[in-house]
């Protein structure tokens, strides 16, 4: 298939083997995968007509929210959420294959500061006093290990980017927390949605919510307004509005259509109380099966 007879282009957190690259791959096995490097990147590829759409991390059921996907998508962007995935997360140490015997004298250690994160415990009882070297993601963890085949370091990923990457897993799942899942965002520049046989039944919206200034109560109104109409809320979060210490918005996840008479009820209903909304779109949950 050349390039052109591709539908999408998409555009994930590269390089190839990243826990992202897995989600991709698995929700567009016949789309045109096209690795960047960072999520902004990502997301500017979108923005800017390069790709159709992005794939990129968002949440993780350890370290909580990933910020710049978040901030982004309020400060920077004008995108919808059109799909979500949900992936489970193992992860493993790695070294190269000539160090597998020796691998406990490692100088080094290389990953995605979530995944660093994530085995806390397992590197502060093993690894005390090594240096952690943070990178734009655990792929390119195990590639830069592959590139320097001299030094004895270790990168902590996934078991494809080991295999892309040729190096030996010496310890696995090395997660400190077993239910250790990732939660994926589908963007695009379209209010529309990925709609494939295995998606969950349930549906939900992300609205971005700005308070007006000052007002008390004022967030007691905004909950009041989903929960009179019982309508569900699956995560609410704030984050700094960066104009000043205290200000902030909100992200709130709400399971319901958009389009649903009650949600745009609940939508006017916000704006007449003086909030700024922004709803990123409703979308369909897909379940990742490998990890
Ligand atoms: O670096 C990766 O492989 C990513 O896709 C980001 C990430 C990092 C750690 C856990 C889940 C996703």
């Amino acid at each position: 298939m050349t390039s052109k007879e591709w539908e999408n282009r998409v555009a994930y957190l590269g390089p190839t083997g990243t826990f992202t690259y897995l989600a991709t791959q698995e929700l567009f096995p016949n789309e045109w995968l096209i690795p960047y490097k960072t999520i902004p990147e990502c997301i500017e590829a979108v923005a800017s007509n390069q790709v159709d759409l992005a794939v990129v991390p968002v949440e993780n059921a350890l370290e909580g929210s990933v910020p710049l996907t978040i901030d982004y998508l309020y400060h920077e962007a004008d995108l919808y959420v059109v799909g979500e995935v949900l992936s489970p997360i193992a992860q493993h140490l790695m070294v190269n294959p000539k160090f597998a015997d020796h691998w406990e004298g490692i100088e080094g250690i290389y990953s995605h500061p979530h995944a660093l994160a994530q085995c806390h415990k397992y590197l502060y009882y093993r690894f005390r006093g090594i240096q952690l070297n943070p990178t734009t993601s655990t792929a390119a963890a195990a590639q830069y290990i592959a590139e320097n085949p001299d030094q004895c370091i270790a990168a902590i990923g996934n078991s494809s980017a080991a295999e892309t990457y040729g190096l030996k897993i010496v310890q696995d799942n090395i997660h400190d927390f077993h239910f250790n899942h990732t939660r994926f965002f589908v963007l695009s520049r379209t209010n529309q949605r990925i709609e494939r046989d295995h998606r969950d039944e349930q549906i939900k919206t992300t609205v971005m919510i700005t308070l007006p200034n000052d007002r008390s109560g004022a967030l007691h109104q905004v909950l009041s307004v989903f929960a009179w109409r019982q309508i569900n809320l699956s995560k609410i979060e704030s984050r700094p509005l960066k104009t000043g210490l205290g200000d902030y918005f909100f992200i709130v996840d709400v399971l319901e259509d958009e389009n649903a008479p009650m949600m745009r009820g609940a939508m006017d209903e916000l704006s007449a109380l003086g909030c700024s909304v922004k709803s990123l779109g409703t979308y369909y949950t897909y379940q990742n099966s490998h990890d």
